[in-house]
Protein backbone atom coordinates (compact mmCIF):
# COMPACT_ATOMS: atom_id res chain seq x y z
CA UNK A 1 0.00 0.00 0.00
CA UNK A 2 1.48 3.72 -0.87
CA UNK A 3 1.94 5.66 1.53
CA UNK A 4 3.64 9.45 1.38
CA UNK A 5 5.35 9.99 4.62
CA UNK A 6 6.70 14.04 3.35
CA UNK A 7 6.97 15.74 0.71
CA UNK A 8 9.55 18.59 -0.20
CA UNK A 9 10.58 20.84 -3.15
CA UNK A 10 13.73 21.91 -3.68
CA UNK A 11 13.47 25.47 -4.85
CA UNK A 12 15.23 26.57 -8.12
CA UNK A 13 13.02 28.39 -10.17
CA UNK A 14 11.93 26.88 -13.31
CA UNK A 15 14.15 24.08 -12.55
CA UNK A 16 12.26 23.35 -9.10
CA UNK A 17 11.49 19.72 -7.90
CA UNK A 18 9.53 17.42 -5.51
CA UNK A 19 11.42 14.77 -3.22
CA UNK A 20 8.70 12.47 -2.93
CA UNK A 21 8.94 9.99 0.22
CA UNK A 22 7.37 7.44 1.71
CA UNK A 23 6.59 3.37 1.54
CA UNK A 24 4.50 1.34 -1.40
CA UNK A 25 5.78 4.37 -3.73
CA UNK A 26 8.36 1.94 -6.08
CA UNK A 27 5.36 1.31 -9.06
CA UNK A 28 2.45 2.66 -6.57
CA UNK A 29 3.19 6.08 -7.33
CA UNK A 30 2.71 7.46 -10.81
CA UNK A 31 5.56 9.60 -12.48
CA UNK A 32 4.04 9.44 -15.48
CA UNK A 33 3.47 13.65 -14.87
CA UNK A 34 7.28 13.99 -15.02
CA UNK A 35 8.23 12.61 -18.27
CA UNK A 36 7.56 15.00 -20.99
CA UNK A 37 7.46 12.27 -23.85
CA UNK A 38 6.22 8.98 -24.75
CA UNK A 39 10.21 7.03 -23.96
CA UNK A 40 11.32 6.31 -20.71
CA UNK A 41 14.59 4.93 -20.53
CA UNK A 42 15.70 3.23 -16.68
CA UNK A 43 19.36 2.96 -15.81
CA UNK A 44 20.22 0.16 -13.11
CA UNK A 45 22.17 -2.31 -11.96
CA UNK A 46 22.63 -6.06 -12.26
CA UNK A 47 21.85 -6.04 -8.06
CA UNK A 48 18.62 -3.66 -8.29
CA UNK A 49 17.34 -4.64 -11.56
CA UNK A 50 16.20 -8.14 -9.84
CA UNK A 51 14.68 -6.25 -7.17
CA UNK A 52 12.81 -3.47 -8.44
CA UNK A 53 12.50 -3.37 -11.89
CA UNK A 54 9.88 -4.75 -12.32
CA UNK A 55 7.56 -2.36 -9.49
CA UNK A 56 9.97 0.67 -10.88
CA UNK A 57 8.64 0.02 -14.73
CA UNK A 58 5.05 0.11 -13.14
CA UNK A 59 5.84 3.73 -12.04
CA UNK A 60 5.44 5.04 -15.62
CA UNK A 61 2.14 3.89 -16.97
CA UNK A 62 1.82 4.49 -20.89
CA UNK A 63 5.13 4.86 -21.26
CA UNK A 64 7.47 3.13 -23.53
CA UNK A 65 10.19 1.94 -21.55
CA UNK A 66 13.25 0.40 -22.11
CA UNK A 67 16.01 -0.66 -19.50
CA UNK A 68 19.97 -0.54 -19.64
CA UNK A 69 21.46 -3.06 -17.16
CA UNK A 70 25.09 -1.81 -15.54
CA UNK A 71 27.54 -3.76 -14.16
CA UNK A 72 27.56 -3.42 -10.15
CA UNK A 73 30.20 -1.01 -8.19
CA UNK A 74 32.04 2.26 -8.02
CA UNK A 75 35.01 0.95 -10.18
CA UNK A 76 32.19 0.98 -13.06
CA UNK A 77 31.59 5.11 -12.77
CA UNK A 78 33.85 5.83 -15.20
CA UNK A 79 33.75 6.39 -19.12
CA UNK A 80 33.25 2.62 -20.65
CA UNK A 81 30.13 1.85 -18.45
CA UNK A 82 28.83 5.53 -19.17
CA UNK A 83 28.76 4.65 -23.20
CA UNK A 84 26.94 2.14 -22.65
CA UNK A 85 24.37 4.08 -21.72
CA UNK A 86 24.74 6.07 -24.95
CA UNK A 87 25.01 2.93 -27.27
CA UNK A 88 21.24 1.96 -25.12
CA UNK A 89 19.92 5.24 -26.08
CA UNK A 90 20.55 4.61 -29.81
CA UNK A 91 20.23 1.24 -30.37
CA UNK A 92 16.47 2.06 -29.08
CA UNK A 93 16.20 5.44 -31.18
CA UNK A 94 16.22 7.26 -28.18
CA UNK A 95 15.45 11.22 -28.89
CA UNK A 96 15.38 14.84 -27.21
CA UNK A 97 11.86 13.85 -25.74
CA UNK A 98 13.36 11.01 -23.78
CA UNK A 99 13.55 10.84 -19.97
CA UNK A 100 16.33 8.71 -17.91
CA UNK A 101 15.43 7.39 -14.64
CA UNK A 102 18.08 5.81 -12.59
CA UNK A 103 16.92 3.16 -10.55
CA UNK A 104 19.79 2.49 -8.06
CA UNK A 105 22.22 3.78 -5.59
CA UNK A 106 24.58 7.13 -6.19
CA UNK A 107 27.14 5.36 -8.69
CA UNK A 108 23.60 4.71 -10.94
CA UNK A 109 22.27 7.99 -9.84
CA UNK A 110 25.60 9.90 -10.53
CA UNK A 111 26.28 8.30 -14.07
CA UNK A 112 22.51 8.09 -15.66
CA UNK A 113 22.19 11.88 -14.65
CA UNK A 114 25.62 12.25 -16.42
CA UNK A 115 24.11 10.67 -19.06
CA UNK A 116 20.99 12.84 -19.15
CA UNK A 117 22.86 15.71 -19.25
CA UNK A 118 25.10 15.45 -21.96
CA UNK A 119 22.87 12.70 -24.54
CA UNK A 120 21.55 15.28 -27.52
CA UNK A 121 22.68 18.03 -25.16
CA UNK A 122 20.50 17.11 -22.64
CA UNK A 123 17.36 15.45 -21.28
CA UNK A 124 15.33 15.40 -18.61
CA UNK A 125 15.82 12.42 -15.62
CA UNK A 126 14.42 11.03 -12.58
CA UNK A 127 16.06 10.18 -9.80
CA UNK A 128 14.64 6.63 -7.84
CA UNK A 129 17.22 6.29 -5.44
CA UNK A 130 17.02 2.84 -3.47
CA UNK A 131 19.90 3.26 -0.92
CA UNK A 132 20.20 5.08 2.16
CA UNK A 133 23.39 7.20 0.81
CA UNK A 134 21.17 8.07 -2.55
CA UNK A 135 17.85 8.69 -0.60
CA UNK A 136 19.51 11.25 1.98
CA UNK A 137 22.10 12.89 -0.81
CA UNK A 138 22.90 11.74 -3.71
CA UNK A 139 19.86 12.02 -5.74
CA UNK A 140 19.40 15.89 -4.68
CA UNK A 141 20.88 18.30 -6.22
CA UNK A 142 21.66 17.80 -9.51
CA UNK A 143 25.49 16.87 -9.01
CA UNK A 144 26.40 14.33 -11.39
CA UNK A 145 29.50 12.57 -13.01
CA UNK A 146 31.83 9.96 -13.27
CA UNK A 147 35.41 9.39 -11.58
CA UNK A 148 39.05 9.37 -12.38
CA UNK A 149 41.74 6.99 -11.80
CA UNK A 150 43.29 10.29 -10.23
CA UNK A 151 40.50 11.93 -8.98
CA UNK A 152 36.81 11.50 -7.63
CA UNK A 153 33.94 12.62 -9.79
CA UNK A 154 36.46 14.91 -11.62
CA UNK A 155 33.95 14.53 -15.24
CA UNK A 156 30.56 15.49 -14.31
CA UNK A 157 28.06 18.06 -15.14
CA UNK A 158 25.34 20.05 -12.95
CA UNK A 159 21.79 18.87 -14.43
CA UNK A 160 18.70 18.91 -12.06
CA UNK A 161 16.05 15.92 -11.92
CA UNK A 162 12.59 16.60 -12.95
CA UNK A 163 11.62 14.43 -9.66
CA UNK A 164 13.19 11.99 -6.72
CA UNK A 165 10.91 9.59 -5.22
CA UNK A 166 12.05 7.63 -2.38
CA UNK A 167 11.16 4.33 -1.34
CA UNK A 168 12.03 3.79 2.44
CA UNK A 169 10.88 0.00 1.38
CA UNK A 170 13.72 -0.50 -0.80
CA UNK A 171 16.00 -0.74 2.35
CA UNK A 172 14.72 -3.80 3.82
CA UNK A 173 17.14 -5.25 1.24
CA UNK A 174 20.06 -3.35 1.82
CA UNK A 175 23.32 -4.68 3.39
CA UNK A 176 24.67 -3.42 6.63
CA UNK A 177 27.60 -2.11 5.96
CA UNK A 178 25.93 0.05 3.16
CA UNK A 179 23.31 1.19 5.60
CA UNK A 180 26.16 2.53 7.68
CA UNK A 181 27.77 4.43 4.57
CA UNK A 182 24.75 6.37 4.34
CA UNK A 183 24.43 7.63 7.99
CA UNK A 184 27.76 9.08 7.38
CA UNK A 185 26.08 11.07 5.06
CA UNK A 186 22.83 11.50 7.41
CA UNK A 187 25.28 12.78 10.33
CA UNK A 188 27.24 15.14 7.99
CA UNK A 189 23.87 17.12 8.04
CA UNK A 190 23.66 17.37 11.54
CA UNK A 191 27.47 18.53 11.88
CA UNK A 192 27.12 20.98 8.98
CA UNK A 193 23.69 22.82 9.54
CA UNK A 194 21.35 21.24 11.61
CA UNK A 195 22.77 20.64 15.34
CA UNK A 196 19.45 19.37 17.00
CA UNK A 197 19.08 16.89 14.10
CA UNK A 198 22.33 15.66 15.97
CA UNK A 199 21.10 15.58 19.03
CA UNK A 200 17.84 13.67 17.50
CA UNK A 201 20.42 10.94 15.76
CA UNK A 202 22.24 10.32 19.11
CA UNK A 203 19.15 9.32 20.01
CA UNK A 204 17.85 7.36 17.49
CA UNK A 205 20.96 5.77 15.55
CA UNK A 206 19.81 1.89 17.12
CA UNK A 207 16.98 2.59 15.55
CA UNK A 208 18.62 3.68 12.78
CA UNK A 209 21.04 0.61 12.42
CA UNK A 210 17.78 -1.62 13.33
CA UNK A 211 16.21 -0.46 10.39
CA UNK A 212 13.14 1.28 11.88
CA UNK A 213 11.24 2.38 9.08
CA UNK A 214 9.88 5.13 10.79
CA UNK A 215 13.53 7.00 11.73
CA UNK A 216 14.54 5.89 9.07
CA UNK A 217 11.60 8.10 6.72
CA UNK A 218 12.07 10.96 9.44
CA UNK A 219 16.27 10.59 9.17
CA UNK A 220 15.38 10.92 5.26
CA UNK A 221 12.90 13.35 5.50
CA UNK A 222 15.36 16.10 7.64
CA UNK A 223 18.35 15.21 4.92
CA UNK A 224 16.84 16.01 2.12
CA UNK A 225 15.13 19.02 3.89
CA UNK A 226 18.86 20.60 4.99
CA UNK A 227 20.80 19.93 1.09
CA UNK A 228 17.41 20.72 -0.30
CA UNK A 229 17.80 24.13 1.34
CA UNK A 230 21.43 24.51 0.61
CA UNK A 231 20.98 23.74 -2.79
CA UNK A 232 18.44 26.14 -3.15
CA UNK A 233 20.86 28.41 -1.80
CA UNK A 234 23.91 27.87 -4.03
CA UNK A 235 22.52 25.48 -6.61
CA UNK A 236 26.36 25.25 -8.37
CA UNK A 237 28.76 25.43 -5.57
CA UNK A 238 29.47 29.07 -5.93
CA UNK A 239 30.15 29.30 -1.75
CA UNK A 240 27.84 27.40 0.93
CA UNK A 241 26.94 24.66 -1.11
CA UNK A 242 31.10 23.35 -0.21
CA UNK A 243 30.10 22.70 3.43
CA UNK A 244 28.15 19.39 1.81
CA UNK A 245 31.34 18.70 1.51
CA UNK A 246 32.28 17.96 4.70
CA UNK A 247 34.82 15.32 4.92
CA UNK A 248 34.96 14.88 1.44
CA UNK A 249 38.76 16.33 0.87
CA UNK A 250 40.06 13.59 2.83
CA UNK A 251 37.22 10.86 1.60
CA UNK A 252 37.82 11.40 -1.61
CA UNK A 253 41.68 11.13 -1.30
CA UNK A 254 41.00 7.98 0.62
CA UNK A 255 38.55 6.59 -2.49
CA UNK A 256 40.94 7.66 -4.89
CA UNK A 257 43.83 5.74 -3.00
CA UNK A 258 42.00 2.77 -2.86
CA UNK A 259 41.12 2.53 -6.69
CA UNK A 260 37.27 3.06 -5.82
CA UNK A 261 37.48 -0.61 -4.40
CA UNK A 262 37.17 -1.73 -0.82
CA UNK A 263 35.99 1.73 0.69
CA UNK A 264 32.71 2.78 0.21
CA UNK A 265 32.41 6.42 -0.52
CA UNK A 266 30.29 7.13 3.07
CA UNK A 267 33.09 4.77 4.77
CA UNK A 268 35.48 7.37 3.33
CA UNK A 269 33.12 10.61 4.67
CA UNK A 270 32.31 8.91 8.07
CA UNK A 271 36.56 8.97 8.34
CA UNK A 272 37.06 11.97 6.11
CA UNK A 273 34.39 13.89 8.91
CA UNK A 274 36.60 12.62 12.17
CA UNK A 275 39.66 14.12 10.79
CA UNK A 276 37.78 17.75 9.72
CA UNK A 277 36.48 17.35 13.54
CA UNK A 278 39.95 16.79 14.57
CA UNK A 279 41.52 19.27 12.57
CA UNK A 280 39.18 21.91 13.80
CA UNK A 281 39.77 21.58 16.97
CA UNK A 282 43.61 21.71 16.07
CA UNK A 283 42.58 25.45 14.88
CA UNK A 284 41.35 26.54 17.58
CA UNK A 285 37.03 26.18 16.55
CA UNK A 286 36.17 23.37 18.27
CA UNK A 287 36.77 21.68 21.60
CA UNK A 288 38.10 18.44 21.93
CA UNK A 289 35.01 17.34 23.62
CA UNK A 290 32.80 18.31 21.02
CA UNK A 291 34.96 16.40 18.62
CA UNK A 292 34.75 13.42 20.37
CA UNK A 293 31.30 13.74 20.32
CA UNK A 294 31.06 13.56 16.39
CA UNK A 295 33.70 10.65 16.39
CA UNK A 296 31.53 8.75 18.76
CA UNK A 297 28.47 9.27 16.76
CA UNK A 298 30.37 8.72 13.61
CA UNK A 299 31.41 5.20 15.16
CA UNK A 300 28.46 4.23 16.67
CA UNK A 301 27.42 4.13 13.51
CA UNK A 302 29.79 1.14 12.36
CA UNK A 303 32.34 3.41 9.86
CA UNK A 304 35.91 2.81 10.30
CA UNK A 305 38.28 5.48 12.52
CA UNK A 306 41.21 5.32 10.44
CA UNK A 307 42.60 5.54 7.13
CA UNK A 308 43.95 2.83 4.77
CA UNK A 309 46.44 0.56 6.56
CA UNK A 310 49.76 2.24 4.46
CA UNK A 311 48.50 5.72 2.74
CA UNK A 312 50.90 7.89 4.15
CA UNK A 313 50.53 12.06 4.98
CA UNK A 314 52.73 12.46 1.65
CA UNK A 315 49.79 10.40 -0.20
CA UNK A 316 46.63 12.31 0.79
CA UNK A 317 49.09 15.33 0.31
CA UNK A 318 49.48 14.31 -3.21
CA UNK A 319 45.34 13.33 -3.67
CA UNK A 320 43.91 16.29 -1.94
CA UNK A 321 45.72 18.42 -4.39
CA UNK A 322 43.35 17.77 -7.10
CA UNK A 323 40.29 18.67 -4.67
CA UNK A 324 37.65 20.84 -6.68
CA UNK A 325 37.44 22.86 -4.05
CA UNK A 326 40.72 24.01 -4.48
CA UNK A 327 41.64 27.38 -6.05
CA UNK A 328 45.17 28.73 -7.38
CA UNK A 329 46.73 25.55 -5.87
CA UNK A 330 45.80 26.13 -2.26
CA UNK A 331 44.32 23.79 -0.10
CA UNK A 332 40.48 24.75 0.50
CA UNK A 333 38.62 22.44 3.35
CA UNK A 334 35.67 22.15 5.21
CA UNK A 335 35.57 22.09 9.03
CA UNK A 336 33.62 22.75 12.44
CA UNK A 337 32.87 26.81 13.73
CA UNK A 338 30.82 24.34 16.50
CA UNK A 339 28.62 21.65 16.17
CA UNK A 340 25.58 22.36 13.86
CA UNK A 341 28.07 24.97 11.84
CA UNK A 342 30.74 24.46 8.90
CA UNK A 343 32.67 26.91 7.07
CA UNK A 344 35.52 27.01 4.06
CA UNK A 345 38.70 27.44 4.77
CA UNK A 346 41.98 28.03 2.71
CA UNK A 347 43.97 29.07 5.64
CA UNK A 348 44.38 25.65 7.89
CA UNK A 349 47.93 25.59 8.78
CA UNK A 350 49.77 22.73 7.60
CA UNK A 351 51.53 21.98 11.04
CA UNK A 352 47.47 21.64 12.33
CA UNK A 353 46.86 19.44 8.85
CA UNK A 354 49.87 17.36 9.51
CA UNK A 355 49.16 16.67 12.89
CA UNK A 356 45.41 15.85 11.86
CA UNK A 357 46.99 13.52 8.90
CA UNK A 358 49.26 11.86 11.37
CA UNK A 359 46.69 11.05 14.00
CA UNK A 360 44.48 9.27 11.59
CA UNK A 361 47.45 7.23 9.43
CA UNK A 362 49.19 3.60 10.41
N1 LIG B 1 25.71 13.47 -6.68
C1 LIG B 1 25.86 13.68 -5.39
O1 LIG B 1 25.47 14.72 -4.84
C2 LIG B 1 26.45 12.59 -4.54
C3 LIG B 1 26.31 12.64 -3.16
C4 LIG B 1 26.84 11.60 -2.40
C5 LIG B 1 27.46 10.53 -3.03
N2 LIG B 1 27.55 10.51 -4.36
C6 LIG B 1 28.13 9.34 -5.05
O2 LIG B 1 27.30 8.23 -4.78
C7 LIG B 1 28.08 7.04 -4.86
C8 LIG B 1 27.80 6.18 -3.65
O3 LIG B 1 26.43 5.83 -3.65
P1 LIG B 1 25.89 4.57 -2.84
O4 LIG B 1 26.44 4.61 -1.48
O5 LIG B 1 24.44 4.52 -3.04
O6 LIG B 1 26.63 3.35 -3.55
P2 LIG B 1 26.19 2.40 -4.76
O7 LIG B 1 25.44 3.11 -5.77
O8 LIG B 1 27.43 1.69 -5.16
O9 LIG B 1 25.22 1.36 -4.04
C9 LIG B 1 25.72 0.57 -3.00
C10 LIG B 1 25.46 -0.92 -3.24
O10 LIG B 1 24.11 -1.22 -2.89
C11 LIG B 1 23.48 -1.93 -3.96
N3 LIG B 1 22.07 -1.59 -3.84
C12 LIG B 1 21.44 -0.47 -4.23
N4 LIG B 1 20.19 -0.45 -3.78
C13 LIG B 1 20.00 -1.60 -3.12
C14 LIG B 1 18.91 -2.14 -2.41
N5 LIG B 1 17.79 -1.47 -2.23
N6 LIG B 1 19.05 -3.38 -1.85
C15 LIG B 1 20.24 -4.03 -1.98
N7 LIG B 1 21.31 -3.56 -2.59
C16 LIG B 1 21.19 -2.34 -3.16
C17 LIG B 1 24.19 -1.44 -5.17
O11 LIG B 1 24.01 -2.31 -6.25
C18 LIG B 1 25.63 -1.38 -4.66
O12 LIG B 1 26.19 -2.67 -4.67
C19 LIG B 1 29.53 7.47 -4.95
O13 LIG B 1 29.96 7.34 -6.28
C20 LIG B 1 29.48 8.94 -4.55
O14 LIG B 1 30.51 9.68 -5.12
C21 LIG B 1 27.06 11.52 -5.14
O1 LIG C 1 25.93 17.80 -3.28
C1 LIG C 1 27.02 18.26 -2.92
O2 LIG C 1 27.37 19.41 -3.19
C2 LIG C 1 27.96 17.41 -2.16
O3 LIG C 1 29.09 17.79 -1.94
C3 LIG C 1 27.45 16.09 -1.66
C4 LIG C 1 28.53 15.07 -1.44
O4 LIG C 1 28.05 14.18 -0.45
C5 LIG C 1 28.82 14.22 -2.67
O5 LIG C 1 29.70 13.19 -2.33
C6 LIG C 1 29.29 14.95 -3.90
O6 LIG C 1 29.29 14.09 -5.02
C7 LIG C 1 30.67 15.49 -3.77
O7 LIG C 1 30.84 16.41 -4.78
P1 LIG C 1 32.25 16.84 -5.36
O8 LIG C 1 31.94 18.09 -6.10
O9 LIG C 1 33.17 17.05 -4.20
O10 LIG C 1 32.70 15.74 -6.23
ZN1 LIG D 1 29.30 12.45 -0.32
Amino acid sequence: MQKIYRELRVDLGERSYPIVIGSGLMGGYDLSPYVAGTQVMIVTNETVAPLYLDSAKASFPGKSVDVVVLPDGEKYKEWQTLNRIFDALLENRHTRKTTIAALGGGVIGDMAGFAAACYQRGVPFIQMPTTLLSQVDSSVGGKTGINHPLGKNMVGAFHQPQAVLIDTDTLKTLPPREVSAGLAEVIKYGLIRDEPFLGWLEGNMQALLDLDPEAQAEAIFRSCRCKADVVALDEKEGGLRAILNLGHTFGHAIETHAGYGNWLHGEAVGTGMMMAADLSVREGCITAVERDRAVDLIRRARLPDMAPAGMSQARFMDLMAVDKKNVDGSLRLVLLKSLGEAYVTGDASPDSLRATLQAFIH
